[in-house]
């Protein structure tokens, strides 16, 4: 199969039992594409990554990377995959340096040019002074930053990521993307993206979301941000009930949220302070603003229950 697609999959499923984790999955990722795989706990994100890493069979499909086979090439396919889970694959007793020569071993990378890679990865991530210090002596960031490291010391053709910056502060996770960014521009790296953080993957090329193992819509994020809607009107209310039968003829279903409404306005001469009149007592607050891929996200992957809210 011709590889201008980093990645390319056909019906990929894999089934547990009876119960589905990934259902029938057609994806065709460009080289060099930032792309992320998005949707809820337990939704397949992890299951897809593993089988097209080789960590799991499919139980049907077939799935190529680089135009290689996972059924027919998994060897060929693990030379040419980074990975970086939410569970560190460092030693933390050994420095940052003996970890990463470990992994060049496991690379089987000439030491020579195991050495010179190392270099110019730590340089990449700022941790040319950390280099002796063990792994449990750096901040979470830090680690997260070695990992990565170890995960593209082969220079892979596609980086996976499952969700790489949870549990690290602002700063961190900023650091991280401008380190994953450097790599993709310098590299030109296909990285596959998984995380909960949805404004991280705003930067993406191209997002999909999956649910019980389904994939659900796709686009670009501006796309998709567009698509949604002009503004996201969102109303704190004293009378949910009034408000509801006020508004949903003309915005369609909002998201119930205990008192809390969020409709979708595609209209942009909407006047929301006249509105706001209109509501009189029965809003609380009121307030409008442009919708986010957080916003996408919830129209997705829970759309508004018509029967839940009467
Ligand atoms: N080894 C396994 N045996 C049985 N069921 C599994 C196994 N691995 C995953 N599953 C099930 O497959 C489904 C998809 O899980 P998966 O870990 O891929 O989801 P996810 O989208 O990565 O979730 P999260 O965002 O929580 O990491 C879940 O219902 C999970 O319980």
């Amino acid at each position: 199969m011709a590889s201008n697609f980093a990645i390319r999959t056909n019906g990929l499923t894999k089934q547990y039992g009876q119960a589905v984790a990934v259902n029938k999955l057609d994806l065709t990722i460009k080289a060099g594409q930032f792309y992320g795989l998005l949707g809820p706990n337990g939704a397949g994100k992890t299951t897809t990554i593993h089988m097209l890493t080789t960590m799991t069979s499919p139980t049907q499909g077939d799935a190529w990377i680089a135009g290689q086979s996972v059924l027919t090439d998994p060897v060929a396919i693990r030379g040419t995959v980074g990975l970086v889970f939410q569970d560190s694959a460092l030693d933390r007793m050994m420095t940052v340096d003996e970890n990463l020569k470990f992994a060049a071993a496991l690379y089987k990378l000439p030491p020579k040019q195991a050495t010179a890679r190392i270099e110019e990865l730590l340089t990449i991530f700022g941790l040319e002074n950390k280099r002796h210090m063990k792994l449990v002596a750096l901040s979470g960031g830090q680690r997260r930053a070695v990992d990565i490291a170890r995960g593209v010391l082969h220079r892979p053709d596609v980086l996976f990521l499952d969700e790489p910056t949870i549990g690290l502060d602002l700063p961190n996770r900023r650091a991280i993307w401008r380190f994953v960014e450097q790599l993709r521009k310098e590299e030109g790296m296909t990285v596959f993206l998984t995380t909960h953080y949805l404004e991280e993957a705003e930067a993406c090329d191209w997002v999909d979301f999956i649910q019980k193992g389904k994939l659900q819509q796709g686009g670009s994020p501006n796309t998709l941000i567009r698509g949604l809607a002009t503004y996201i009107l969102e109303i704190d209310c004293a009378d949910t009930e009034a408000v509801y039968h006020k508004l949903s003829a003309d915005f369609g279903q909002p998201i119930w949220e205990d008192n809390h409404l969020s409709f979708r306005v595609i209209d942009n001469k909407v006047d929301f302070s006249q509105l706001q009149k209109s509501l009189g007592n029965a809003v609380n607050s009121l307030q409008w603003r442009k919708p986010n891929l957080n916003d996408v996200y919830l129209w997705t992957v829970c759309p508004p229950q018509t029967g839940a809210v009467v």
